[in-house]
């Protein structure tokens, strides 16, 4: 099949003459409209928590628009919140960037880019038995969604990930990660969100997303978040 990507001619635009799911009712990413998003109570009454492992030996995917690490991790746990009674467990984290800092991030904030997103994507482990079976259910997947802001700190744990990519130049290579990585380093202090059903953001773009957005960025060098 011809490879997706974001160009006109294998952009968003065309994804659903090959991937029917992209042109559904409740597709991802958004811009978030901040004056009309609701709160809602009684997620202020369940309140999200989460628990990660820190974890060693993790390989990590040049995706040709990104980076992703494969982090399975059966000790993890997302829950509350907006998702019900179920517990998620971690299968991924990956990041969407650009080529500059002025814009990157998949999700907008009243049409504001960021200049980049960080996606930690966990399944639904109370009610399926794999990730690939969570994917094709309505409440299959719950994904974190982090915005980076460019400042002039930069953030360790992503330094150890992006430290890799010299070894992984091109679309489809792999590199171990010497260091250990702890996902929860990843979350920013406050812990407000905004949430909502939509899709996985690229091809198949299968509507089985609960998508948790956080309201605060957390801070990174603008090295750590452009390509070169
Ligand atoms: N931006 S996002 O969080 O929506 C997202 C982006 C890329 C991927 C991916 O395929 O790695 C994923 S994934 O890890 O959820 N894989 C989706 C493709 C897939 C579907 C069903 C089974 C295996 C893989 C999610
Ligand atoms: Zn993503």
């Amino acid at each position: 099949a011809a490879e997706w990507g974001y160009s006109p001619t294998n952009g968003p635009d065309v994804w659903a003459r090959l991937f029917p799911q992209a042109g559904g009712a409740r597709q991802s990413p958004v811009d978030i409209c901040t004056s009309i998003a609701s709160s809602d109570s009684n997620l202020e009454m369940k309140k999200l928590t989460f628990a990660y492992e820190s974890q060693s030996d993790l390989r990590i995917l040049n995706t040709g628009h990104g980076w992703k690490v494969e982090a399975p991790q059966s000790g993890s746990r997302l829950e509350g919140g907006p998702l019900g009674e179920d517990i998620y467990q971690l299968e991924q984290f990956h990041c969407h960037w650009g080529e500059t800092s002025a814009e990157g991030s998949e999700h907008t904030v009243d049409g504001r880019a960021y200049a980049g997103e960080l996606h930690l994507v966990h399944w639904n482990t109370t009610k399926y038995q794999s990730f690939a079976e969570a994917a094709q259910h309505p409440d299959g997947l719950a994904v974190l969604g982090v915005f980076f802001d460019v400042g002039n700190e930069s953030n360790d744990e992503i330094e150890k990930i992006v430290s890799t990519l010299s070894e992984i130049k091109f679309k489809g290579q792999f590199t171990d990660i010497p260091d250990v990585i702890d996902p929860t380093t990843f979350l920013p202090s406050g812990l407000g969100y905004w949430t909502y059903l939509g899709s996985l953001t690229t091809p198949p773009c299968n509507e089985c997303v609960i998508w948790i957005v956080y309201k605060e960025p957390i801070t990174v060098t603008e090295e750590q978040v452009t390509y070169h």
